[in-house]
C-alpha cells in the first residue's frame, strides 16, 4: 500500500496536533484502545519514554508523542486517551476521533484487553470504519491466560481482515512482531480490506442517499464518506464542528446538505418509525452484534475457580448496599494508618532535626558567626526544611505504598465505579475521583 507516500493530513498533524515530521518519510502511528488496556505501557516500551501508567482507567487525557526507529525507518508514535467508542460521548473520545480522522496517521495500532475482547472490538470496528490501516494488539495475554481465556489470534485476524498480534506490553512480548508488522504494512503494495459493520437495510439506504451529496464537498480521501454520512445522520454535531475546525468546511451553512439530512431523517422517522434515538440505538447494537459474533468464534474460556471467586468479590465490593460502606471503611483505614502511623516517624524525624539544629547552633557560636547568618541558615532554611521533611515524608511514605497496593489489587477502578453516580450529578465522571486523589497528594 506504500504508506510512505501518504501526505494528506501532514499539515494538519503539525498545525493542529503538534506532531512535527522531521522528514516526509516519517511514519505516524496512533495508539488507540479502551482505557486501561496498556497503551501507555506499550508507548513507553517502544519509545523509551515515561508516559504515566497505572491500574485504573483515564490516565492519559491528551495525545502524547514519542519516536522509535526500526529497519532504518523513523516512526512517530502518538499515545491517544483511552476511549470506549468514537461516538463523541466525552472529550477523550473527541480527541481520539479527531486525531484518527483529521490527523490521518499512517496506521493505527489498537491495543485491546484480551480479558474482555468483545468490548474492545466495539472500538476497533469503529476505527476500521475510518481507516483500514489498523493492526490489533491483543494485550494482557498473561492476564487472559491466568483467567483461562484462550484467543485464537489467527482466526481473529482472518475474521477481521487485519494483522492481529498477541502482546504483553509490560514484558515487551510481541513488540518486535508489532514493529515488523508495521514495517510490512508501510512497504506492502496490497490494500487491506477489513471487515465492516453491517447496518440494517433502512440505515444503509439512508447512508447511500446522503453519500453522493457529501462526497463532492469533502476533500478527496480525507474522511470516509460513509462514516461521515452516518455521523451526520445520527445527529453528531461535534463532527460538524471538527470538519469546520480541521478542514475549514462549514457544513452547517450548506443548505443542500442540511436539508437533505433533515429529509432523510424525516423519511426514516415517518416511513420506518426510526427516530434519532432509535437510529443511535440501532447503530450501537449493530456494532455490538458484530463484535459479539466475532468474539464467539475466536474465544474459548476454561472456567477457573479463581475467576468465579473474583466475580464474587466484585459483586460485593461494587454492590449498591455494600459498595460505598466497604469503600469508606477501606479508605478510612488507609487514612487512619497514614495519619496515626505517620506520627511516630514524624516525631523521630522532628527530634532528630531539633538535635541537629542545636548542634549546628553550637557550631555557629563556636565560629562566632553573625546572628543574621545563623538566623537565615539555621532558623530559616534548616528549620523549615526539617519541618517539611518531618511532616510530609512519613505520610507520603505510608500512603503511596498503600495506594499502590489498592491499585495492584484492582480496587481503584471499583472506587471510580462506586463514585460515578455522585460525580455524574455534577457533570463529572467517577474515574476523576482517582485523578483528584493523586493531584491532591502531589500538592
Ligand atoms: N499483566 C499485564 N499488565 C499490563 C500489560 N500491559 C499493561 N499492563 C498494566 O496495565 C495497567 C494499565 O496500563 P496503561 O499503559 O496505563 O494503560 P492505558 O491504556 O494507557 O490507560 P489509559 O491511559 O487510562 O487509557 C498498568 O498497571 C500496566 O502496568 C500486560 O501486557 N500484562
Ligand atoms: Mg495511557
Amino acid at each position: 500500500m506504500g504508506l510512505t507516500n501518504q501526505s494528506t493530513g501532514l499539515k494538519t498533524l503539525k498545525d493542529s496536533f503538534n506532531v512535527d515530521l522531521q522528514s516526509p518519510d516519517d511514519i505516524v502511528i496512533a495508539l488507540a484502545g479502551n482505557p486501561n488496556t496498556g497503551k501507555s505501557t506499550m508507548f513507553n516500551s517502544l519509545t523509551g519514554l515515561k508516559q504515566h501508567t497505572g491500574n485504573w482507567p483515564g490516565k492519559t487525557v491528551t495525545n502524547a508523542r514519542g519516536t522509535f526507529s526500526h529497519n532504518g525507518q523513523k516512526y512517530i508514535l502518538v499515545d491517544l486517551p483511552g476511549t470506549y467508542s468514537l461516538l463523541s460521548n466525552s472529550v477523550e473520545e473527541e480527541i481520539a476521533r479527531d486525531f484518527i480522522c483529521f490527523g490521518k496517521p499512517h496506521a493505527v495500532v489498537v491495543v485491546a484487553d484480551s480479558t474482555c475482547l468483545e468490548r474492545n472490538l466495539n472500538l476497533l470496528l469503529q476505527i476500521l470504519e475510518i481507516t483500514s490501516n489498523v493492526i490489533l494488539c491483543v494485550n494482557l495475554i498473561d492476564e487472559a491466560k491466568r483467567k483461562g481465556i484462550e484467543i485464537n489470534c489467527k482466526k481473529l485476524s482472518h475474521e477481521l481482515g487485519i494483522t492481529v498480534i498477541p502482546t504483553n506490553a509490560r514484558n515487551g512480548i510481541g513488540l518486535d512482531t508489532l514493529k515488523d508488522s508495521l514495517h510490512s504494512m508501510i512497504t506492502a503494495e496490497r490494500t487491506l480490506s477489513p471487515i465492516k459493520i453491517n447496518y440494517n437495510d433502512q440505515i444503509t439506504e439512508a447512508v447511500d442517499e446522503l453519500c453522493p451529496i457529501i462526497s463532492p464537498v469533502l476533500e478527496n480521501d480525507v474522511l470516509d464518506i460513509r462514516w461521515t454520512s452516518l455521523r451526520l445522520l445520527d445527529g453528531d454535531s461535534s463532527i460538524i464542528k471538527s470538519i469546520e475546525k480541521y478542514l475549514n468546511i462549514d457544513l452547517s451553512s450548506r443548505e443542500e446538505i442540511m436539508s437533505k439530512i433533515n429529509s432523510i431523517k424525516d423519511d426514516l422517522e415517518i416511513i420506518h418509525n426510526i427516530n434519532i434515538d432509535v437510529l443511535r440505538e440501532k447503530i450501537v447494537s449493530s456494532i455490538i452484534d458484530t463484535a459479539e459474533s466475532i468474539t464467539t468464534k475466536v474465544i474459548s474460556e476454561h472456567k477457573k475457580k479463581n475467576k468465579s471467586f473474583d466475580r464474587k468479590i466484585d459483586k460485593v465490593i461494587t454492590s449498591k448496599a455494600l459498595g460505598i460502606p466497604i469503600m469508606l471503611l477501606l479508605l478510612g483505614i488507609i487514612f487512619w494508618i497514614t495519619i496515626v502511623g505517620a506520627n511516630y516517624p514524624s516525631a523521630l524525624l522532628s527530634n532528630m532535626f531539633s538535635t541537629l539544629e542545636l548542634k549546628l547552633t553550637d557550631f555557629f557560636n563556636w565560629i562566632s558567626a553573625p546572628a543574621w547568618l545563623h538566623g537565615v541558615i539555621i532558623l530559616g532554611l534548616f528549620r523549615t526544611l526539617g519541618w517539611v521533611i518531618s511532616v510530609m515524608l512519613p505520610p507520603m511514605a505510608i500512603f503511596f505504598p498503600l495506594f499502590t497496593l489498592l491499585e495492584d489489587l484492582g480496587y481503584l477502578p471499583r472506587i471510580a465505579f462506586n463514585l460515578d453516580y455522585f460525580f455524574k450529578k455534577c457533570c463529572a465522571h467517577g474515574k476523576q475521583a482517582l485523578t483528584m486523589c493523586m493531584v491532591k497528594l502531589k500538592l
